[in-house]
């Protein structure tokens, strides 16, 4: 890589043979790693944004969103941007007026490495390749979704617990475990949320041990209006693979089960989390949503393919469930190829060849286990990261949006390189009960971060509002964020929020409503209704596992201290009691 000045005495490489040496603060020069996916680490505020055209007067809520970000250059040179910190971002809209916040998730992962001034662990979902300081360690980056849940916001990543943060100040509050009511060492980033009950459905794949040993139990939880849990079920899952989306109905909840898999003899070599199986089927679990038993499970499978995130899921008048989402033709994750006969990553370049469809499957409860099924309808688009109106979440609906790609359009590849997260180019709105296909395509520097939806004032219509999304600009390496009427995209974005920096390639966020976190906040607030959100006060069972079996050997003081938890007589850390 150039460099503007050039040094008396040159440093030797950060990286040797695939692993960090010495202790200089560089980044790999890795496609993960550079241009548009260069590392930002900014935690700032930016008071009264840019704009352009003119903001809505009537949104009015914080759209919040999160990223993987790096806090430190990672152990290992061929680390993946999954792997990176959790970063939220916050754009505030008020009467026209847009503020902008972004703090990182303090996960105990972040503490630790913070308290080192560097990366101590290791490779993706691998605790086998941690520095030995952190045994024990709750691993997960927290860098996937950013939900609402009772006035906090829960940073998720699906290979750990939530992490509470307040949702005005992004301050983290510390890992939320639903006033001890959750257990499991997973939890979704996908958590479904019913919008005529209030209650939140959420499950954890590979939640039998401590989340890091194939196991194929799956946890499913409901968790009331007023955060009491009231279902909890266990279930097997044919495979230990990854189960990131659900879909919710009424009476089910519906898990699509992905053909990478986890394999515990390859973590324990150091290998990579996942490996695709192209010979492997795509799943789909189905289960009660009401007095769920083991035994209830159904599952139903179909031809090899790679599920994207699910659009809207009802039941339909035959007791049917309808269930669309994308499915990818191939290996999307292609830095997790699979592992035989000899392992050969795919390239960004056959990822952005992958085609990925909106699927509709109607799936009849009654099917007995392993049926194998096929689509009921196919829209004909490629894109990923659909939304909806989630006030018709579970109910018949007819809109969705999603980031699109549309490869006949020119891509300016001198000044962008290779489109960092894939070609998303154009933004669509669909339509089930018309075929509507209404797009806009962004321009040849250009792409599209995941969408929300915002309700507009008073109007209870599906899909009456506005959408929402980040664009990147892939050119100057700078973001703005583009307002459009929801149901007419074509026309182009009403207005736009510019920011004068870089973000990250972003996973999920959500748009709400002023008024729900104002009155949150009144119910959160000392001598209120309800009063402040309290993390965790005990380790997890996994954890107190390790203890009672004398795996910490004296690491677990050490621990607290870096996760910054009380260390006298284990009163409040990993042996918590
Ligand atoms: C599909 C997205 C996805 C799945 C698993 C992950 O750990 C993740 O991290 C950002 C993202
Ligand atoms: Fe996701």
């Amino acid at each position: 890589m150039a460099h503007i000045f050039s040094l008396a005495a040159p440093p030797p490489p950060a990286y040797h043979e695939g692993n960090q040496s010495g202790d200089q603060v560089k980044f790999p020069d890795t496609g993960f790693f550079q241009g548009f996916n260069k590392p930002s680490r900014l935690e700032a505020d930016i008071f009264e944004c840019e704009t352009s055209g003119t903001i809505p007067k009537d949104i009015n809520g914080t759209f919040y969103r999160v990223q993987p970000d790096h806090q430190f250059p990672p152990l290992f040179e061929e680390d993946i941007h999954f792997n990176g910190d959790g970063s939220v971002s916050a754009f505030k809209f008020e009467n026209g007026h847009v503020d902008f916040k972004q703090r990182f998730v303090h996960t105990d992962r972040f503490k630790a490495e913070r308290t080192a001034r560097k990366a101590l662990l290791g490779k993706y979902r691998n605790p086998y390749t941690d520095n030995e300081m952190v045994k024990g360690i709750i691993r997960t980056a927290s860098n996937t979704n950013i939900v609402f849940w009772r006035g906090v916001l829960l940073a998720t990543k699906e290979d750990g617990p939530p992490f509470a943060m307040d949702p005005t100040t992004l301050e983290t509050i510390g890992r939320y475990d639903f006033d001890g009511q959750v257990l499991a060492p997973t939890f979704t980033a996908h958590p479904k949320f019913d919008p005529d009950t209030g209650e939140m459905v959420c499950f954890g794949y590979e939640a039998g041990g401590n989340g890091h040993d194939a196991s194929c139990d799956i946890v499913v939880y409901t968790i009331d209006k007023d955060g009491k849990k009231t279902e909890e079920c266990w279930y097997k899952a044919p495979f230990c693979g990854m189960i990131h989306d659900c879909a919710l109905t009424k009476n089910y909840l519906i898990l699509p089960l992905t053909p990478i898999k986890v394999n515990e003899e390859r973590l324990k070599k150091g290998g990579n989390k996942f490996a695709w199986d192209p010979n492997e089927d795509q799943w789909y679990g189905i289960v009660p949503r009401r007095n769920g038993k083991p035994e209830d499970v159904v599952w139903l499978r179909a031809d090899n393919g790679f599920h994207g995130h699910v659009a809207g899921s009802y039941e339909d008048e035959n007791g049917h469930i309808v269930c669309d989402l994308t499915v990818a033709s191939d290996n999307v994750f292609f830095f997790f190829p699979p592992d035989t006969p000899t392992p050969t990553p795919s390239t960004l370049l056959q990822r952005n060849k992958l085609v990925s469809d909106t699927y509709r499957w109607v799936f009849d409860p009654k099917t007995p286990t392993h049926t194998r099924v096929q689509p009921a309808r196919i829209y004909g688009i490629n894109g990923e990261f659909s939304r909806i109106d989630d006030r018709v979440l579970t109910k018949r609906y007819n809109h969705f949006w999603q980031c699109n790609i549309d490869p006949s359009k020119p891509y300016d590849f001198a000044k962008c390189g290779p489109p960092a997260g894939g070609l998303f180019n154009v933004i669509g709105h669909y339509e089930w009960d018309t075929g509507r296909k209404d797009t806009w395509w962004a321009g040849p520097t250009c792409t599209f971060q995941e969408p929300v939806f915002v309700p507009k004032e008073g109007s209870t219509a599906e899909g009456e509002g506005y959408l929402m999304a980040l664009l990147n600009h892939l050119d100057v390496l700078r973001n703005d964020i583009l307002i459009f009427d929801a149901q007419n995209l074509a026309q182009g974005p009403l207005a736009a929020v510019h920011l004068p920096v870089k973000l990250r390639l972003g996973l999920h966020g959500n748009f709400i409503e002023k008024r729900e976190v104002d009155a949150w906040k009144e119910r959160r607030s000392e001598g209120g209704e309800v009063g402040p959100a309290v993390p965790a006060r005990e380790a997890l069972p996994w954890q107190q596992r390790m203890v009672e079996r004398g795996e910490f050997k004296g690491e677990e003081g050490k621990l607290n201290q870096m996760t910054g938890k009380e260390v006298p007589n284990g009163a409040n850390g990993v042996n918590g009691h």
